[in-house]
């Protein structure tokens, strides 16, 4: 009897001691986000109900009020403790090297999203495929082979906004962001949007975590099955025409790719490239309306940029002049991040403001926070372009400004996503004088993947040759 009581006791401690060397980095992140200050949990959900509370900002804003609860503070998902920063020189430290920190286990919930594509993929293959796909995004291809395409829907987008006088613009532009997406990664000429299987993706991320039921339902099931045909569609042909997928398929002849590898891909792209660059430029266009100061210094840089022709000319030689207009994009980028979090888990152990982070924390970023900091930006949520001119820029803390992320892991679109914006927004404000047709308050967000805007944004628009001077 005490032989076979001695047996059970030195299972239960050998079985005890495997649980926690196998969670002992879970143990310890436990033991340091009950030490740090954070939000008031719920029992179980922790603060994941916050996340479906509310204005997003506001949301966002309650996760992380950092002037309440510290530099670093954290959230509970669940049972999973999360350690929040935001100061510019802790994601400095987290966010230079892989070594010491790399996506999580949320971008296995996002793969349902993307697929297993350069967003979600992680490690040697991760750093493969972006091997493969860097030169894709390089200036002379974006600005050679990608911009006419931005150029034509943008000139596309006048035609449509002609004769009206007042317009919901995320009807019109929503429409030609999917349009150029559509040209540029599949090749394929839209002639309406509803053709595509590419719809709204109905289940948000957050609404993933907070239902794990619904964690691994498939929430666009008709896109892989669209893209395999545009991919055998494609391969079979002779002719390319160099978008995205043709040097995806090129790829898998050259064996670099297998098959599901290079669709995996083209699904990302076509969903990263989406929501980031509809709201950014609804977002921008907003602020530009609502500044008339600014709009009307925008119109005279594009003016002096393209010698006052038309926009049916407009190089991205005249483009890349527009420096102010940039400056504006990225003040947009600063108030409004579309990826408003990013998540990453430690590999190694590291020290931030005499708290030591165990390898294997869980840790949450907030581009919109970071960019709220009033240290490097005062009056935050003031619009102002000039936080971004030549002789301000070198002045910002080097890891305070991350819209496309930072370090190897950062947007590898953000080039494209700079031209793309700088085009349409030059063609429209060069035709058009935009006027916010009633005085919203701020604009209201929601949360997808990326951020989204609540409601219409209407404007009054008035073709500039009908001003008269
Ligand atoms: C204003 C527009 C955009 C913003 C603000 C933006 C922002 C970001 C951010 C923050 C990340 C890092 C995500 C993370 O670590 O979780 C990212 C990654 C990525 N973005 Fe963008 N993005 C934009 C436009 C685009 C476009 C137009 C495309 C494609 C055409 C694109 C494709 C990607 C891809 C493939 C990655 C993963 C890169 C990697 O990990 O190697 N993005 N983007």
């Amino acid at each position: 009897m005490e032989s076979d009581n001695l047996k059970w006791l030195t299972v239960v401690i050998l079985f005890l001691t495997w649980i926690f060397f196998k969670f002992e980095n879970y143990f310890k992140s436990v033991i340091l986000a009950m030490k740090l200050q954070g939000p008031a949990t719920v029992p179980f959900f922790g603060n994941a109900l916050y996340l479906t509370e509310g204005d997003v900002i506001q949301r966002f804003a309650n996760i992380i009020s950092t002037q309440f609860h510290g530099s670093i503070s954290r959230i509970w998902l669940f049972f999973i403790p999360f350690v929040v920063v935001y100061k510019p020189e802790h994601l400095k430290i987290i966010m230079s090297s892989s070594k010491v920190s790399e996506k999580n286990f949320v971008y296995k919930v996002l793969e349902i999203f993307f697929c297993n594509g350069l967003i979600t993929l992680k490690g040697h293959e991760w750093k493969n495929h972006r091997k493969i796909i860097q030169p894709f995004f390089q200036t002379n291809l974006i600005e050679n082979d990608y911009y006419h395409s931005f150029l034509k829907y943008s000139q596309d987008i006048i035609s449509e906004l002609g004769g009206q006088k007042c317009v919901k613009i995320q009807n019109i532009t929503n429409k030609y962001v999917k349009k150029i997406l559509h040209r540029i990664i599949l090749g394929v000429d839209l002639d309406s949007v509803e053709e595509t299987p590419f719809k709204k993706i109905e289940n948000t991320a957050i609404e993933k975590l907070w239902k794990p039921w619904k964690t691994f339902q498939n929430s666009n099931p008709n896109l892989k099955q669209s893209i395999q045909s545009n991919f055998y569609e494609r391969k079979s042909q002779l002719t390319k025409n160099n978008c995205l997928l043709d040097k995806l398929i090129e790829k898998v002849e050259t064996s670099e790719f297998t098959e599901d590898e290079a669709i995996n891909e083209a699904i990302t792209f076509l969903i990263a490239g989406y929501e980031t660059i509809a709201i950014t430029l609804i977002a921008c266009l907003y602020y530009l309306a609502k500044n008339q100061n600014i709009q009307e210094k925008v119109y005279q840089e594009i003016q002096d940029a393209t010698s006052n022709g038309t926009c049916n000319n407009i190089t991205v030689e005249h483009i890349n002049k527009m420096h102010y207009l940039g400056q504006c994009v990225k003040e947009t980028l600063r108030i409004m991040p579309p990826i408003p979090l990013l998540t990453r888990v430690l590999n190694s152990d590291i020290t931030l403001d005499n708290y030591t982070i165990p390898s294997g924390t869980n840790i949450l970023m907030s581009p919109l926070v970071t960019h709220r900091v009033q240290e490097t930006f005062p009056d935050p949520l003031k619009y102002d372009p000039d936080r971004f001119s030549k002789e301000n820029i070198d002045k910002l803390p080097p890891y305070s400004y991350i819209p496309f992320s930072i370090g190897s892991r950062n947007c590898i679109a953000h080039k494209y996503a700079y031209l793309e914006l700088k085009t349409i927004i030059a063609c429209i404000l060069k035709e058009y004088h935009i006027e916010l047709k009633e005085a919203y308050n701020d604009l209201s967000f929601g949360y997808r993947v990326a951020m989204t805007i609540k409601g219409g944004v209407w404007f009054n628009i008035n073709p500039r040759k009908n001003i008269v001077k």
